[in-house]
């Protein structure tokens, strides 16, 4: 039990009707959740107004309301709260329910379309092997420490930051590495959070169906960086175009990082092969197992945190390459008839270029490869086309087929991808709607050498058809049918 007022701490009041000295259990933004002496905290959402819904949490027993308009008729002996912003106050109430979590420890945030979950891992696993408590909250999972937990979203609403972080204080976690989604920051999730750093990784389509403008996606990153304190860090790519963009606003410690343009740190490819990246960091040589040119932004990147945050450089040379990849990301294997399959959670068209860039730039003209791709349903349409070009444009072979079509007819999904492909690769295409399918299609047309690439889906355990969520593992499906087709 806590007192309201208490809970308040900080947040700017509009209006206030009924004493704030009441006991609370709870804070509840979702009515159906509510129980006897919970806080309801009304949001306006994309789909319904939580304002609808305040008689409903009331009759389930909560004690008090926060809104951003009072109700036409107040009932006795519920505290109603008037703000600018339930989904801003939910923040800052949920940091001082669970004690400013997030002050106790050094919180890092990394932000941008591509390389957040890849980033944030990396940066988990090299703290975890210079010897600390680490916690991570991830799009693949969370962990407080060594315990690990399922995640749901990639940012997830901020009770459930703050009480992921208040468990790390519990467990003595002094590093925490967490991803910041564009939709977190719109909807406020990461607010009222004492971060120690932010990075920025780079900014392409993506999510255009949730934000208005490519401008407004940006503005909603850099908002980001104009909330972090003088005495936190923010590192940005500068060979991206609003890497400097950013930082405008910032109070923080300003720090860059490039391949191409002058920045604080800096690395250089020297090597790039199927087993591993050989790079120049500032001046020092460093082999990682991460393949792929975009993987050398994040290891620069993983490398400047790592230092900014205290760790010595031959230290943190050394834990580089150490590291693994993560799951689903470039995640391969070599079958017994030597065909490469390759899992990767590509699924904007930029991560999907670079990824096809990747492989083409290491395989020999005999090495064929083959492109297992689709589009999610319910998310930005303008996308499809995109990658469909993309993937036909890059590859030896596609075979388009389904990735989470959600709600939406999968076949339709499929023409809007198929829509992109230029003419003259037309003959290269397939179509299949059923995923198993198409991994099989692509398993039969490889000959020993060639590279198959699954795209999209990575870590993801399961396919979503028609709302419904069935298993399904690209990775564990290519390793079985690999397997029987070479019996
Ligand atoms: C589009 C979006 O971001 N939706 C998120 C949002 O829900 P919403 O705005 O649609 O909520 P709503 O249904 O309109 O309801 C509004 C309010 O009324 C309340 N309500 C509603 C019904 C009722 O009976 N009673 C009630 O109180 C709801 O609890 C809510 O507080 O707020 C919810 C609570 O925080 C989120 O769970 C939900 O995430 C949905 C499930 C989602 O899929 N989000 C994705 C798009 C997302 O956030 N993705 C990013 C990563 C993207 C990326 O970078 O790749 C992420 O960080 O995971
Ligand atoms: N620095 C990078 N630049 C461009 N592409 C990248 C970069 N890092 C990873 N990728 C590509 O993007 C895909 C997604 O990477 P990752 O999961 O790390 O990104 P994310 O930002 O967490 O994505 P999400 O928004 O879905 O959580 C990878 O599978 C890879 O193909
Ligand atoms: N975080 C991303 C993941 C997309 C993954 C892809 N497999 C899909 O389902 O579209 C989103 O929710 O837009
Ligand atoms: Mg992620």
């Amino acid at each position: 039990m806590m007192i309201l007022k208490d809970i308040l701490y900080k947040v700017p009041l509009l209006a206030v009707a009924g004493s704030t000295t009441v006991s609370v259990n709870n804070l509840v933004f979702d009515s159906r959740k509510v129980t006897t002496k919970d806080v309801f905290i009304a949001i306006k959402g994309t789909v319904s107004d939580g304002h609808d819904y305040i008689q409903t949490a009331i009759k389930q027993g909560c004690v008090a309301v926060i809104c951003e308009h009072m109700p036409d008729t107040l009932a006795d002996n519920v505290v109603y709260v008037e703000v600018r912003n339930t989904s801003s106050a939910l923040a800052i109430m949920a940091s001082n329910f669970y004690g400013m979590p997030s002050a106790n420890l050094k919180l890092v945030g990394v932000t941008g379309t591509n390389g957040k979950t890849t980033i944030a891992t990396l940066l988990y696993q090299l703290f975890k092997s210079a010897g600390y408590k680490v916690g991570l909250l991830s799009t693949v999972k969370i962990m407080v420490n060594d315990m690990e937990f399922k995640a749901t979203h990639t940012t997830p609403d901020s009770i459930t930051i703050n009480s992921y972080l208040k468990q790390m204080n519990d467990a003595g976690v002094e590093f925490c590495f967490m991803e910041v989604s564009s939709h977190g920051i719109h909807q406020k999730r990461t607010e009222g959070l004492h971060f120690k750093g932010g990075i920025f990784t780079n900014l392409t389509h993506d999510h255009l169906d949730y934000h208005s403008s490519f401008a407004e996606y940006r503005d909603v990153k850099k908002a980001f960086f104009d909330g972090l304190s003088k005495d936190a860090f923010a590192l940005v790519n500068v060979d991206d175009k609003n890497g400097l963009v950013m930082l405008q606003n910032s109070a923080a410690k300003k720090y860059t990082y490039a391949l191409k343009s002058y920045a604080d740190y800096k690395a250089q490819i020297l090597e790039n092969q199927f087993t591993g990246l050989l790079l120049k960091i500032n001046d020092n040589e460093v082999w990682t197992r991460l393949i792929g040119s975009f993987n050398a932004y994040n290891v620069l990147a993983i490398y400047a945190t790592a230092e900014l945050l205290g760790l010595e450089k031959v230290e943190i040379l050394r834990l580089v390459s150490d590291l693994k990849s993560v799951s689903g990301r470039f995640q391969y294997l070599i079958s017994e008839s030597k065909i490469t399959a390759i899992v990767d959670y590509a699924h904007t068209p930029d991560a999907l270029k670079n990824v096809l860039e990747t492989i083409n730039s290491i395989r020999t003209k005999n090495e064929e490869l083959i492109t297992v791709v689709g589009c999610g349903g319910d998310r930005d349409k303008t996308k499809r086309p995109k990658m469909g070009h993309i993937a036909s444009a890059l590859s030896t072979q596609v075979v388009f087929t389904s990735d989470n079509p959600r709600t939406e007819n999968p076949e339709t999904i499929l023409n809007e991808v198929e829509a992109g492909v230029e003419p003259q690769n037309f003959k290269k295409t397939v179509s299949i709607i059923n995923r198993k399918q198409a991994i099989k299609t692509a398993c039969q047309m490889a000959k020993p050498n060639d590279i198959i690439l699954i795209a999209g889906k990575g870590h993801e355990t399961y396919q979503e058809i028609h709302g419904e969520r069935f298993d399904f593992d690209d990775f564990k499906i290519v390793q079985e049918l690999l397997k029987q087709l070479e019996k």
